[in-house]
Parts: structure tokens; C-alpha cells; sequence
């Protein structure tokens, strides 16, 4: 509601962010308010126990919506009874209840287990009319880019971040930068969205958007789906971006109209009238312009254990011998051997084990849709043992049985399961068996993501059905439908090289003449009105530390380093999920980089497999020095600085990290430190490499050897983290201390953003429940 200082025309992220700023302070963070708040059980226990601690209490429970769907099984309900004999994982059980607990302790609106709505965080809040165009969404959950296909700015957090917006309503925000994706013509028959942004990881790479919002705009996106659009802006996040955002259009308002949550009547013309000034503006700078050929893009899946290892169908599994990047070589032949793939394998080769239909990127009903037309009329191939169809929520469920999916699948010998994360991570019993290789339409495709040593390739539910009748991955194009309305696509496009070849222009441009839209409804709002506290600027000095128990103040540390030669080292690989499963911040370091660490023995007990850090000198490690780029990349688990904190690291130095997990760190007292790759390799390294200690100086922003002499002159580091972490601040606390601001801001939110209102408070209880939906226990849902 006030300006961020930009002046002239601006983009759909500025503008997003710029109606959220409560309050700028003079060390150029924001502090953004938070529309709409979704709550899963994994990253909200000790959220929810830091409230508690603290004696606060949730400030806005019609900002926020809670459901469960990491832990919870996703076989047959049908004899439900309770969740403590439903869930027979202890652990798991343990975080449902505690949710159970705190929704009721908190007053939040709640979707449990027998409740229809219930389902994966990023399906229920669009299919409810939870999440509207221009608010700000957030989620301790990775995944909450999906949002962003509403012209909304939507990202992950941690837990820390969790605890803030339950407390305050706002988050503690930098300004992104902004990066478009411009999809150029349109996409051609049977390449989906999925294709699509497969195929744009892998050309831009899982560190492309890193510190960006990414726009995704032209003719290719504004044809699709709002659905496809929510895949889309799913995986922007594996992209590397804070955010990714599609500008709300007509699509849009038609998928969001009469939706349980949704704005009615005068609320619904006021809400659409804004809603039509959220597109970037003719003229506006993006610091990153990307142009991808639409017609490049063929069917895309993914061979290796990043998804930016993305080929076309129609390519062979790459071959090491032919790159020259050392690290880049070593990541694929170590990709490889865990893939177990041979290079120059033909990708239509392989065959796999299992087929996973389901996860918040594709397990919406138009996914079912596709992978149905495919299934229709044949079997299973007798090669795959099991292939799991997952809708993403009850009321997925319920409109795939009205239209008759589910008989489709069954007759075919696929399962048909109950809403929930289910097999795209394996918090549940759904799991890969080591070495099983899976076609899923989910989103990460780690080491041990689907289970340990779980081999997952990514693709579109259209080639996941495919693979399981033929029992090998195909080119969707070439598949024999049996649905008489589904016609032999023809394949047009040259495509072995399409991706590399992909136009990829990675340079400051501002937007083309042209391409700005909706510009009649432009002046409509002008009467938002600007903050005027927004020029105000509060000093850094004279706050008081309320520091949580265990956030010392962070100022010098001299410690022994050690060496990581690694690139896109992601949180799945820092912490396993099966470690999730705490309700506690501590006892983690049992679980740091355990898959890499041990192996297990003919007893099932683990043994040690030499990795660095068990190791002498550096199982006394305090710092960390990684070679290779974005370090925590990947999932939002505040589990990963967790454990590293526990086991003694204090610091992380790296060429660049993920997002959230850079985030993360800060809110424990741990550093991130980013040094250019040429530094690492020519200073740090070598030192780590042998054993020697490394000191680093935070005040003066320094990095020097055991000697004191200097070998990074001046490492970068937004004031505002350096003052919390030099004086062990903890973020909640100062932010209370803004209470005015955010009081003043909610009140012209009530005003101008009036439709807003109510949120979640207007969830109804289910037909037959007479009780309040409100923190009703499961047994009573
Ligand atoms: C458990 C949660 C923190 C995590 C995420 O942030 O993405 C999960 O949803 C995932 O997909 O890895
Ligand atoms: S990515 Fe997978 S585990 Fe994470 S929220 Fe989505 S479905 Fe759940």
C-alpha cells in the first residue's frame, strides 16, 4: 500500500511487493504483511511451541489455513477411525496430533483427516479461494511458488518464519530482483507445462533465478490452464527463485469465481477491479530477461538427481567423457552411478519400477484427466510392480470418482489412493525401494528423495501413465491412445538438440513495446493509499534482544574448516526426511548428510562411509567451505541449518545458496557466507583441504587465515542480518516492537483491500458436523 521508492513503470512482483510494506527501515529491509498463511504439520510444531513459550497468540487466524498431508498414509479410508490407529508411525503420529493440539489451542481453521477438503497444502488453498491474485502467500513449505499462478507472491519459509507470521502477520523481506521467463509462440500438442518448465530448468539450471522473482509471461502462458499455470509456478522454486508469478487474467477470475473462500457480490467487482492493474507495466526494467522458443520444447523428463538434469525424450543419457567442467563432470558421473544409467542410453529405454501420479505440482484434476486418457482401455505393463495414482485432495478424489478416473486406473491395474504428499518424498509409507527406479510427476528428483537410493525421474502425469502401460519412458507423442478422441499426435519439431539450443538471452532488457496488458483498467486504482510511514526510518540501535535460548550473539569465530566439493547441495541431502519427522529444534546431528555419511551393515546398524566430516581433524569442524554453487537449494526444512548447527558448524562459505535456506540460517545464528568459486578454489579450499582453521570476522566482514592474515577483504552481507546476528537478535521480538505500523497498515488493509477480509473464518464445517470448524479434532472431521 505505499511505494518502495521505485518510480515509473513497474513490474507485477514490484507491484505486489510494494501494496505488502509495512515498514522500511533505514537498513533497506522490509517488513512485508501477510495475507494468507498455510500450515502443514512437519514445519509448524515448533512454531506453534515457540508461541507458547512466548505467551502469543496467533494475531490473524483468518490469514491462516491448516491441513496435514506430509506424514499421513494415503491408503483407504474407508475404515477411519482414528489417526492413532490409522498412522502406524509413531513419529508421524506425533506431528499430526501435535497439529491437531495447536489448531485447536490457536483457533485455526483446520481441513483433518475426514475431511474432504483436506489435501496437499498447495492444492487446497487455490480450490478453496484461499489464495486470491496480488496477496502475499506464504508456507513453511518450499513449494508455495504454486501460488504465484494467481499474480500472487508466494514463497516458502522456515519454521523460524513461521513463527514470525503467526505472531505478527509479516515477514522480515530484502527486495528481490525481477527475472522474466518469456515464453516466445505457442507450445506445441502433447508438450504440457511440466515439459515446459522442465525444459527451462534446464536451460537456465537450479541456481538460474537465485535471488530473483520470476515472471512467466507471452502467448504460451497466458494459454494455459490455471492449473498448468499452478505446475508451473511450482517449480519455479527448483529454478532456484524466491517466487515465480503468472499475471492474473480472465482465466484467473474464472477459476477463483464462487469458490468457497473467494470474494461475493460488491466484494468480487472491487476485488476484480484491482485484480486488473496486477500486470507489469510497458517499459519496466527486469534485471534478468530470458526468452525460451516455444517451439523448441518437446516432451522433457529428467535423467540424473537435479531437476535441472532435463533432456528431451528423444535424447540419450548424457556421456561425462564429452564435458570439460571438472565439477560439472564429476556431479554427472557421480549423478550416473547413482541413477544407475549407462551414457548414451536412448532415455525411451529405460524402464521403470514404478509410476508415481500425484504431489502439488500435478495432482490436480486435469492431471488425473491426462494420465486417464492415456491408462484408458490398456493394462499395466507386468513390468512395473506398482503405479500409485495420488489426487491432491479429497475433492480432487471426489470429482476424479464422479467423472469415473478412478475406474479407469483401477481397471488397469494402477492403485487409486487418498489425498497426500504421498510418494514424492516418502514421509509416509509410500516409498521406492533402494535402486527402484520411478516416473513421477513430482518435483525433485534427489538423491533419496523417494527413498533411500530411490532412483526418480521427472515428468508430465501424461508420460508417467505412458510408462507404466509400456513399461519404458516414451514420447507421449507417439502413444497408441485407446480413447477414440485422443488423435496420434504428429511430432514436427527437430528435437534432439531443441534444448541446447534453446534461445537463452541471460541480459539486462526492459520489456518489449507491446507486451503490456489490460492497460484500461490501469487508473482504476489509484486511491491505494501510500504509506506514510514508509518514509520514516528507524534506527538499528536501541532494541532489545529477546533472543530465543541458544541464539548467541555471533561475532568472531575462529574454527577449524572443512572441505565440500560439491555443487547444488540440497536440503533433502543435508537432512533426510525421514529426520523431519522431530517436533523439537535440536538432536539433529545424527541426521546431518546421512545418506552420504553411512551405510547400513548386514544388522541394520549404520556404518560410517568416510565422509569428510567424520573424518579427523574435521569432526570438530565450525566451518564449512563448499566449492560448488547454490548450497541448500531445494525443500524449506529449517532441519537442515538444524543439523548443522548441531553437529558444531557455525559458518558456511560458498560460491551461493538457496534462498530459504540462506534465510534459515540467519535464524539460527549460523553465517552464509558467499565467496566467489575463483576465491574458494585459490584461498579457502586448499586451507580446509589441509586441515587448517579459518577465522571469520563478522563485524569487519573478513576472512582470514590461522595466521590473521587477510584472505577475503570484505564478504557482502545485508546490514540488517549482520546486526541481528552480531547482537543475537531474535527477529520476533523487534518486529513487535513495529506494532504500530502493522496496526496502521491492517487498517487500511480493511479499507482497500476489503475483500481480503473473513479468510479462512469463513471455512464451513462439513454437511452433518454441528461443532465450529475450528480446531475441531480429526476424529470430530
Ligand atoms: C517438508 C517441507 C519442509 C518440504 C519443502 O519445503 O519443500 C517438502 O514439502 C518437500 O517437498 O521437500
Ligand atoms: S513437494 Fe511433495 S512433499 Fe513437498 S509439499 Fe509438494 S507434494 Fe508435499
Amino acid at each position: 500500500m505505499s511505494s518502495t521508492g521505485s518510480k515509473g513503470p513497474q513490474t507485477l512482483y514490484d507491484k505486489v511487493f510494494e501494496a505488502h510494506v509495512v515498514h522500511r527501515d533505514e537498513s533497506g529491509s522490509y517488513l512485508l504483511y501477510i495475507d494468507r498463511h498455510l500450515v502443514h504439520e512437519v514445519t509448524s510444531p515448533q512454531a506453534f511451541e515457540g508461541l507458547k513459550t512466548a505467551g502469543r497468540k496467533v494475531r490473524r487466524t483468518d490469514c491462516t489455513l491448516a491441513t496435514v498431508d506430509h506424514n499421513i498414509p494415503t491408503w483407504s479410508r474407508k475404515n477411519f477411525k482414528s489417526p492413532e490407529t490409522f498412522i502406524k508411525e509413531k513419529d508421524s503420529l506425533l506431528q499430526v496430533q501435535t497439529l491437531q493440539k495447536n489448531v485447536k489451542d490457536f483457533e485455526v481453521p483446520f481441513f483433518g483427516m475426514t475431511d474432504a477438503r483436506q489435501g496437499i497444502v498447495h492444492v487446497i488453498g487455490p480450490e478453496q479461494g484461499f489464495t486470491l491474485p496480488g496477496t502475499t502467500v506464504v508456507c513453511g513449505d518450499s513449494h508455495t511458488s504454486t501460488h504465484g499462478a494467481f499474480g500472487s507472491l508466494a514463497f516458502g519459509i522456515g519454521t523460524s518464519e513461521v513463527e514470525h507470521v503467526l505472531a505478527t502477520q509479516t515477514i522480515i523481506q530484502a527486495k528481490s530482483k525481477n527475472m522474466r521467463i518469456y515464453v516466445d509462440g505457442k507450445l506445441s500438442p502433447g508438450v504440457t507445462s511440466k515439459d515446459l518448465i522442465l525444459h527451462i530448468i534446464g536451460v537456465i539450471g537450479t541456481a538460474g533465478g537465485t535471488g530473483c522473482v520470476m515472471e512467466f509471461a507471452g502467448d504460451a502462458i497466458s494459454e494455459l490452464s490455471m492449473e498448468a499455470r499452478m505446475s508451473m509456478c511450482n517449480m519455479a522454486i527448483e529454478a532456484g527463485a524466491r517466487a515465480g508469478m503468472i499475471k492474473p487474467d480472465q482465466i484467473t477470475y474464472d477459476y477463483i469465481k464462487g469458490r468457497p473462500l473467494a470474494p461475493e457480490g460488491k466484494e468480487w467487482e472491487k476485488a476484480v477491479t484491482y485484480w486488473k492493474t496486477l500486470h507489469t507495466d510497458e517499459g519496466a526494467k527486469f534485471d534478468y530477461d530470458i526468452k525460451i522458443k516455444a517451439a523448441d520444447i518437446i516432451p522433457t523428463i529428467t535423467w540424473g538427481t537435479s531437476p535441472q538434469d532435463a533432456l528431451a525424450i528423444s535424447d540419450s543419457v548424457p556421456d561425462p567423457s564429452t564435458v570439460r567442467d571438472p565439477i560439472k563432470k564429476s556431479d554427472m558421473e557421480r549423478a550416473l552411478k547413482y541413477m544407475g544409467l549407462t551414457p548414451n542410453t536412448p532415455l525411451k529405454e529405460l524402464k521403470p519400477d514404478k509410476v508415481f501420479i500425484g504431489s502439488c505440482t500435478n495432482s490436480r484434476i486435469e492431471d488425473l484427466r491426462a494420465a486417464a486418457a492415456v491408462v484408458k482401455g490398456h493394462k499395466k505393463a507386468s513390468t512395473v510392480k506398482v503405479a500409485m495414482v495420488v489426487p491432491g485432495s479429497g475433492l480432487v478424489k471426489q470429482q476424479a470418482e464422479k467423472e469415473g478416473l478412478d475406474r479407469i486406473f483401477l481397471d488397469a491395474g494402477f492403485e487409486w489412493r487418498e489425498a497426500g504428499c504421498s510418494m514424492c518424498l516418502g514421509m509416509n509409507p509410500d516409498i521406492l525401494d533402494p535402486e527402484e527406479r520411478c516416473a513421477s510427476t513430482s518435483n525433485r528428483n534427489f538423491e533419496g528423495r523417494q527413498g533411500a537410493r530411490s532412483r526418480t525421474h521427472l515428468m508430465s502425469p501424461a508420460m508417467a501413465a505412458a510408462a507404466g502401460i509400456v513399461g519404458h519412458f516414451m514420447d507421449i507423442r507417439e502413444f497408441e491412445y485407446k480413447d477414440g478422441d485422443k488423435p496420434r499426435i504428429s511430432i514436427e519439431q527437430a528435437g534432439d538438440k531443441a534444448l541446447q539450443d534453446a534461445v537463452y538471452e541471460h541480459e539486462k532488457q526492459p520489456l518489449q513495446k507491446g507486451e503490456s496488458i489490460d492497460e484500461q483498467e490501469e487508473d482504476e486504482i489509484k486511491d491505494i493509499p501510500p504509506a506514510d510511514h514508509i518514509t520514516k526510518e528507524t534506527s538499528l540501535d536501541g532494541e532489545t534482544s529477546s533472543a530465543p535460548a541458544g541464539m548467541v550473539p555471533f561475532l568472531t569465530v575462529k574454527g577449524l574448516a572443512a572441505p565440500l566439493d560439491k555443487a547444488n547441495v540440497d536440503t533433502d541431502a543435508i537432512i533426510p526426511k525421514q529426520f523431519l519427522k522431530t517436533i523439537k529444534r535440536t538432536g539433529l546431528s545424527a541426521g546431518l548428510f546421512y545418506e552420504w555419511r553411512f551405510t547400513k551393515d548386514a544388522n541394520g546398524k549404520d556404518q560410517k562411509l568416510g565422509f569428510v566430516l567424520d573424518t579427523e581433524p574435521y569432526t570438530k569442524a565450525e566451518i564449512l567451505v563448499v566449492t560448488g554453487d547454490n548450497f541448500g537449494c531445494g525443500s524449506s526444512r529449517e532441519h537442515a541449518p538444524w543439523a548443522l548447527k548441531d553437529f558444531g558448524i557455525r559458518s558456511i562459505i560458498a560460491p551461493s545458496f538457496g534462498d530459504i535456506f540462506y534465510n534459515n540460517s540467519f535464524k539460527n545464528g549460523l553465517l552464509p557466507i558467499r565467496v566467489s568459486q575463483d576465491v574458494i578454489a585459490d584461498k579457502l579450499y586448499p586451507r580446509a583441504k589441509a586441515g587448517k582453521a579459518l577465522t571469520i570476522d563478522l563485524p569487519k566482514q573478513q576472512i582470514l587465515d590461522d595466521e590473521g592474515n587477510v584472505l577475503v577483504p570484505h564478504f557482502e552481507i545485508e546490514e540488517f542480518r549482520k546486526h541481528c546476528l552480531v547482537n543475537g537478535l531474535d527477529d520476533i521480538g523487534i518486529t513487535l516492537q513495529k506494532e504500530k505500523f502493522i496496526s496502521e497498515y491492517e487498517a487500511k488493509r480493511k479499507e482497500v483491500f476489503s475483500f481480503l477480509e473473513g479468510g479462512s473464518k469463513r471455512v464451513q464445517p462439513v454437511t452433518g458436523t454441528k461443532k465450529s470448524p475450528f480446531g475441531v479434532t480429526a476424529q470430530e472431521w
